[in-house]
């Protein structure tokens, strides 16, 4: 048994070792000829680059080979903390919702020594949260327009459809000399839709995490940082792309990458309807749903569907990629496996085409606009929510996950 296992990870070893390693070019150096071995060159020639740049306070922007592709990153190292705080010693980041992202990227900016305030409207369930993150009510904690009139740096982290409802409200105090920042292209992108139109006299800018709120706050807390996208939509001072990505080292992210609001709202609400969000309760519900069918248990089912995929496989592809986890499965698995994936690709397809054109053609926007403008939004999301915790899958799943021996209660 014992050699079997480590036979096959050997084996993926080796496969991995195989792998082109990612390829850098630093912007000051780009070389003419992409050979490997210059490239390799430039590699290190960047990373010393990269360092003295950053002890030096220095910005070096890098240029990275994306399976072919380049494309230009901006990384935390060349925004030491000192050189971050000095950047926005005279600002005041009025941060606007306190919802998921509201959480994780007020936190992590206050963390980095930000002067940081929090606008929402006054008693609700996100004034509360936010007294219990340690905002002050009058000190750090205010109604949503006083906020706005103490920043000079708006980000708008209400809702989608709340950005569309305030916006008549917020936009005249909206004044020159501010900047408005958003987490997502939504507002400003679909403007026939949420009449979002910004000032044309400020800066507006875009950080978008790709991740969830809590794990800007997770992974900022591990000494990591979530990847996310930056986007100018209006640059006024000149210094908008800059403030976009200092904004974005503040608020915890690792490293981002560019993009367009456009391009940011089409593929943000695409993934989240897809593979990240819609498609895998759907892909999990129909094969456990078959599983059930012919007669398989519900901790078998739910094992060879969920548990397997979330505890041993999907890390493996998280960190090495797809075939490191084919890989480290058995050769009957990886027979099957690559026998089915063109199918279940076939299949997905057309679906995939329907949904990117149902998020371009506004028909997603203005699902969620008039979904979640009601005032009865929370209530209404959960119970649909509730659905889905009730089905027999995710029952299962509770049973199953309270086996693990690290298990803790999931009541908070
Ligand atoms: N969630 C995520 O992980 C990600 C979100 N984004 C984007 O970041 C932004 C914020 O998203 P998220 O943090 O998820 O927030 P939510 O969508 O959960 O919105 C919550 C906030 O909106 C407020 N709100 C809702 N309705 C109203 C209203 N009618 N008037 C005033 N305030 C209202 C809530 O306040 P109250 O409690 O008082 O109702 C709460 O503070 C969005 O643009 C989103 O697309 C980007 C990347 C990832
Ligand atoms: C977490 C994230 O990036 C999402 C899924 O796009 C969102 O919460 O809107
Ligand atoms: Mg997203
Ligand atoms: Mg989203």
């Amino acid at each position: 048994m014992a050699s079997l296992a480590s036979r096959s990870a050997s084996q993926a070893l080796r496969n991995t070792a195989r792998r082109a390693t990612p390829r850098i070019v630093s912007a000051a150096t780009k070389p003419q000829v992409a050979s490997y071995s210059l490239l390799a060159k430039a590699a290190v020639a960047a990373k010393s680059t990269q360092k003295s740049a950053s002890s030096e306070g220095v910005r070096g922007i890098k240029t990275l080979d994306f399976a072919g592709t380049k494309e230009v990153v901006y990384e935390r190292s060349d925004w030491p903390l000192a050189k971050l705080q000095d950047y926005f010693k005279n600002d005041t980041l009025a941060l606007i919702g306190y919802g998921s992202q509201g959480h994780g990227q007020g936190l992590n900016a206050r963390d980095n020594g930000l002067n940081v305030i929090i606008g929402v409207r006054k008693d609700g369930e996100s004034w509360r949260q936010a007294i219990e993150d340690g905002w002050v009510p009058g000190e750090t904690l205010f109604p949503i327009e006083e906020a706005i009139e103490k920043g000079t740096i708006i980000m708008n982290l209400l809702s989608d459809a709340a950005q569309s409802q305030t916006w008549p409200t917020i936009a005249p105090l909206i004044t020159k000399g501010k900047t408005l920042y958003f987490s997502h292209g939504f507002s400003v992108v679909f403007k026939e839709d949420t009449k979002v139109i910004p000032p044309t006299d400020v800066d507006v800018i875009l950080v978008a995490p790709k991740g969830s709120g809590r794990t800007v706050r997770t992974l900022f807390k591990e000494g990591r940082g979530i990847n996310s996208s930056v986007a100018v939509f209006q640059d006024v001072t000149g210094k908008a792309k800059e403030k976009a990505i200092a904004l974005g080292v503040g608020i915890g992210s690792g490293y981002m990458y560019d993009t367009t609001f456009e391009k940011e709202v089409y593929s943000d609400l695409y993934g989240e309807r897809g593979v990240l969000m819609g498609a895998i309760q759907g892909l999990f519900l129909a094969q456990y749903q078959v599983l059930r069918k012919n007669g398989h248990t519900p901790s078998e089912a739910f094992n060879e569907t969920v548990e397997e995929a979330t505890q041993s496989l999907y890390p493996l592809i998280g960190a090495k990629g797809m075939d490191y986890m084919f890989n480290a499965c058995s050769t009957t698995a990886r027979r099957g496996g690559l026998d089915w994936a063109p199918v279940f690709e076939k299949a997905n397809v057309p679906i995939f085409e329907q949904l990117y054109e149902s998020v371009k053609n506004g028909t997603e926007t203005r699902k969620s606009l008039e979904f979640n403008g009601r005032p009865t939004y929370r209530k209404d999301l959960a119970a649909e929510l509730e659905i889905i915790n009730n089905q027999e899958i995710w029952r299962a799943g509770k049973t199953v996950r309270s086996l693990r021996p690290d298990y803790k209660s999931e009541s908070e």
